[in-house]
């Protein structure tokens, strides 16, 4: 089938289980195809083919609203939803979303990108249609690994207690991105095993039942055998003591199986959970056997060998990150490590084979990340919790309330600091210095390149109190690292390029940036110094203060949002020093949510380019010259 001439999801409710069938081998071709192309979420759609078109023949979506926790795994929903001939465009610059965008389509209910959310908006909408008396049914779909999160069981919580009408699809394919973690991971284990239970259970019965006479009794004593083993894996029984209606282990592969149980689950009574057994990356062999989690989501691909088209390139920040802690944990046992969920993103997945005993992986679960860290510090550990700068929003108040107020020594590495891309504004990592910079005790670095990198990352470890040092998705420069760990004076500046007209404030890896504009005034004979301004906090009063003295112009240049980040806070202390005749400009992220494409194409589209940087400082001449 042609899937670009699907227009809405209507016709699936007419196919036979056979067609649907067919139907799923386009959608898998389509999917493979597409992406080896555009790269993106390849393992977690292939193991939904079938569960999105079940769902989509029972529900009438945008009526019934159908949720994706995550969303990254809303490929196939997209298809089915008219969306196939965008998929050329797939997470690039303005073309199709990664994750669902209530923009895009009607049936985008929800928007998703962070984890866990699902059964809250799920929730939410259900209790609506409760007390609206409408009849838009509620479908929530939720991965093994999106339940770790918290937000899951605060959700799981409220909705057993309130036994509202929805029906919640848990996606169970034993992975996170990586291999899932948890005890909850083992109960579902346990619930999956229960399958082979019942087999084995119906097995021995006929069995025993074959052995005349003698069988009988002991037909009896397996009767009793049977009670105890359902006491130990009882299919269910964590949901249905929270107040579900459990159904499973359903195998997410098969039209008939899923068709039955969600119809049922449907039209019953109060919340009901639908525990499905899906393989990720079903049907393209080198995403079905992936055992570390590479087709989670990755770049273009060769389909017939699998082989990821690598860009060859200096080592990402991340590399040297967790290259670095490795270093220094060889040498101090009381570094330990700390993942929520992303041991390959942060690669703290080489650290754990080194150190298996000090990496801690607590599921997507960076609220407890936090405060676990915190009690770690006050037992003399050195806690580094390598985070996402936008999942670690996830742990704000633990931030405030365990960490900076106790005034406790965690380190948190914050990678993907700035503009991500392709996950675009819900993965965009620019809040982080505005919503800790005004936390009593917390301090803030960013390096310029990978080598002040493991410099500031080895300060920070040996630093006392809260310390973030953050860096960007992606590579260094390939510079020279040096051999020899050294400490970085905190709140000392570095001038990396002399000039006496403007000053340039760069704030971490905006410097090529600053050195293009500086190079282009230089042609004009208007000659900017650049500062590599590596701590947001505390500030280097030291230079503020000089810069105000010979009655400079200044423009601070940093990748992150211009409300309360690295420009506020040079705005605040000329302000608070009532020095107002200072000369400042500032040039970051605005104020909106930055959407999905290349990092150049978003410096672009908000001008965080050298011709606009070079330009600003252009039109700060007049009013330098004036106040000189
Ligand atoms: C708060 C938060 N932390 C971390 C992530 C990164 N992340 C994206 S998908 C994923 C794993 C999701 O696993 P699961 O829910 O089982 O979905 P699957 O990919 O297996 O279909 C993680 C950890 C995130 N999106 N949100
Ligand atoms: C969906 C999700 O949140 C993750 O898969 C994320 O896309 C990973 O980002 P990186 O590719 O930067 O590791
Ligand atoms: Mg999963």
């Amino acid at each position: 089938m042609n899937l670009e001439t699907i227009k809405n999801p209507e016709f699936v409710k007419d196919c036979t289980q056979q067609e649907l069938k067919e139907l799923a081998i386009d959608i898998r071709e389509f999917l493979v195809r597409k992406l080896s192309v555009t790269g993106g979420h390849l393992g977690p759609n292939l193991g939904v083919v079938e569960l999105t078109l079940i769902l989509h023949s029972l529900y009438d979506s945008p009526k019934d609203k159908l949720i994706w926790d995550v969303g990254h795994q809303s490929y196939v929903h997209k298809i089915l939803t008219g969306r196939a001939g965008d998929f050329d465009s797939l997470r690039k610059y303005k073309g199709l979303c990664g994750f669902p965008k209530r923009n895009e389509s009607d049936h985008d209910v929800w928007e998703t990108g962070h984890s866990s959310t699902s059964l809250s908006a799920a929730m939410g909408m259900a209790l609506s249609s409760q007390i609206k008396g409408n009849d838009s049914k509620v479908a929530a779909i939720i991965g093994d690994g999106a339940l770790t999160g918290g937000m899951a069981l605060e959700a799981l919580n409220h909705i057993g207690h309130e036994q509202t009408d929805l029906t919640i699809i848990l996606n169970d394919n034993e992975m996170s991105i990586a291999p899932n973690v948890g005890a909850l991971h083992g109960i579902l284990g346990r619930m999956r095993k229960a399958n082979t239970y019942q087999k084995t259970k119906d097995d021995v019965e006929d069995i025993l039942k074959r052995i005349p006479a003698f069988g009988g009794k002991i037909a009896a004593t397996a009767e009793r055998l049977k009670d105890s083993l359902k006491f130990m894996v009882t299919t269910g029984m964590f949901f249905e003591e929270m107040g579900f209606t459990y159904l499973g282990p359903v195998d997410g592969h098969d039209l008939d199986d899923l068709r039955s149980n969600i119809a049922f689950a449907k039209q019953t009574k109060g919340p009901v959970i639908v525990h499905t057994i899906t393989k990720k990356g079903k049907g393209y062999a080198p995403a079905e056997n992936d055992a570390k989690g590479t087709w989670h989501g990755l770049g273009p691909y060769k389909i017939d060998s699998g082989e990821v088209v690598k860009k060859p390139g200096p080592p990402a920040y991340s590399g040297v990150f967790s290259s670095t802690l490795q270093k220094m944990a060889a040498a101090d046992p009381d570094i330990v490590a700390i993942t929520a969920a992303m041991p390959g993103g942060t690669k703290l997945d080489s650290f754990a084979e080194k150190f298996p005993d000090r990496m801690f992986d607590v599921g997507i679960a960076e609220q407890h990340a936090t405060t676990m860290a915190a009690g770690m510090a006050t037992q003399g550990m050195k806690p580094v919790f390598a985070v996402y700068s936008t999942f670690l929003q996830r742990g704000y108040d633990q931030l405030v309330h365990d960490v900076c107020r106790q005034n406790l020594h965690v380190v948190f590495a914050i990678d993907r600091a700035g503009l991500v891309g392709a996950d675009g504004e819900t993965h965009q990592g620019v809040f982080d210095i505005a919503y800790l910079r005004h936390l009593p005790n917390m301090t803030i670095l960013m390096p310029k390149d990978e080598n002040e990198l493991q410099h500031m990352l080895y300060t920070a470890v040996y630093h006392d109190g809260p310390i973030a040092v953050r860096y960007p998705r992606g590579n260094g420069y390939g510079i020279e690292m040096d051999n020899e760990l050294k400490k970085i004076d905190i709140g000392k500046w570095e001038v990396v390029r002399d000039g006496k007209e403007l000053t340039i404030l760069s704030f971490g890896t905006m410097l090529p940036i600053a050195e293009e504009a500086a190079a282009i005034l230089a042609e004009e004979n208007i000659d900017v110094r650049i500062v590599n301004a590596r701590s947001a906090k505390p500030l280097d009063a030291d230079i503020l203060q000089e810069l105000y003295e010979e009655k400079g112009a200044v423009l601070t240049l940093e990748e992150a949002a211009l409300q309360g980040s690295f420009g506020s806070a040079v705005l605040e202390h000329y302000h608070d020093l009532n020095q107002h005749d200072m000369v400042i400009n500032r040039m970051g992220i605005p104020d909106r949510y930055i959407e999905h494409g290349s990092v150049p194409e978003l410096y672009e589209e908000i001008g965080l380019t050298p011709e606009n940087v070079a330009g600003t400082l252009r039109d700060m001449v007049p009013a330098k010259r004036q106040r000189a």
